[in-house]
């Protein structure tokens, strides 16, 4: 098989760590990969020059991954179908508000034997009451195999090529195999599993247990709070796999992409940090997440908002109680003190 041309669509904060990752794997591995890594970019102007040219130049994301040296073959693009022409394996990174719209650009203009990967944490709601996941929308616009890349990742940690696993959810153990090469490095290691509907359900629905950190630490509750919501965030996140997604493992959950995860954002996450300025400002979550995150996008609330549309319609807010109290207090319908009340009254405890 010849070199495989690497595509990455987003250039965020996690968009651009993981762009360093896969640019230094097309170096190290040229049998495998082409050296040139296109990365997809939303241009903007950063002190009055655009993005790309910056990347391209200075061979750094400024704004979104400051202080970290890309390699020299990541090319960034402002056309998503420039930066797909010829592409091979795709890797969605950005923000789950948006794939939707570039996959519809994308569509028709790929080549069909390509695969992908999302390691996008959210979903889409679905017409009926239902939601839908990020890997279908990609899967079912563009028809071609996409598996899930999730784990205990804060982005800026990861740049810095401090230790930390990650998980691929692919039922094709061979695409399994085949994503593994682009991502693995000597500081970031890889576990494949095959339970891949799991793997994307758990990064998704821990920016919502995050979400709910935050506000307990905003609150001045301490650790041992933050442990039961994370104990009660995860059996929430088990359930919610039980009985929406019928045949998840377990043991999926002991992956980086279930309990690692939930631990490392409940400490360091973007969620938690604006969430907790939430409960201690009262300023609402938009302009917290505008004047803390620069651009940076927060994943848990409208993540909160998409699983209550579908536990609304199925009439099941009381079973998920930490989900459903997230969602209110970020709309304004419960105070963020009544978050202990949840915790409290928990069915767990019943
Ligand atoms: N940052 C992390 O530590 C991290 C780690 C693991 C997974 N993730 C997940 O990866 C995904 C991407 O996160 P990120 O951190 O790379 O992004 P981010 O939060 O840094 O979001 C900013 C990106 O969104 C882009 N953007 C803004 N408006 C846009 C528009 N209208 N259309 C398209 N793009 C637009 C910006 O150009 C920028 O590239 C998310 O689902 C996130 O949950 C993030
Ligand atoms: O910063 P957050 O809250 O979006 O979380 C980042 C990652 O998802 C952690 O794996």
């Amino acid at each position: 098989m010849p070199p495989q041309k690497v595509c990455v669509v987003g250039s965020g904060n996690w968009g651009s760590a993981i762009a360093k990752i896969v640019g230094f794997n097309a170096e190290e591995k040229p049998e495998l990969f082409d050296r040139e890594v296109r990365m997809w970019v939303f241009e903007e102007k950063v002190n009055g020059r655009n993005l790309t040219e910056i990347i391209n130049t200075d061979h750094e994301n400024v704004k979104y991954l400051k202080g970290i040296k890309l390699p020299q073959k990541v090319v960034a693009v402002p056309d998503v179908l420039e930066a797909a022409k010829a592409a091979d394996i795709f890797i969605f990174v950005l923000p789950h508000q948006f794939v939707r719209g570039i996959c519809e650009k994308l569509k028709g203009n790929i080549k069909s034997t390509a695969v992908a990967v999302t390691l996008i944490k959210g979903f889409e709601v679905a017409e009926g009451g239902g939601i839908r996941l990020i890997s279908d929308v990609i899967r079912s616009i563009l028809n071609i195999p996409v598996a899930a890349l999730m784990g205990a990742n804060i982005a800026n940690e990861v740049a810095q090529e401090n230790y930390c696993e990650a998980t691929i959810g692919c039922r094709d153990m061979a695409l399994g195999q085949k994503l593994k090469a682009v991502f693995q490095t000597k500081y970031f290691r890889i576990v494949c599993v095959q339970d891949e509907i799991t793997v994307e359900v758990c990064g998704a629905l821990k920016n919502v247990v995050a979400t709910a950190a935050g506000f307990t630490d905003g609150l001045g509750f301490g650790d041992n709070t933050k442990a039961a919501v994370i104990r009660l965030g995860l059996m929430e996140m088990i359930k919610f796999c039980e009985v929406f997604y019928p045949g998840s493992k377990l043991e999926t959950f002991f992956e980086s992409c279930g309990i690692a995860d939930l631990i490392t954002t409940c400490y360091g996450g973007r969620n938690r940090k604006v969430a907790e300025a939430f409960a201690k400002t009262g300023k609402p979550l938009l302009q917290l997440e505008k004047e803390m995150l620069d651009g940076q996008k927060l994943q848990g609330v409208p993540t909160a908002a998409e699983i209550n549309y579908m536990l609304k319609a199925k009439k099941m807010e009381e079973r998920f109680p930490l989900f459903t109290a997230v969602h209110k207090i970020c709309l304004g319908e419960l105070k963020v003190d009544k978050m202990l009340d949840c915790l409290r009254n928990h069915p767990e405890h019943m």
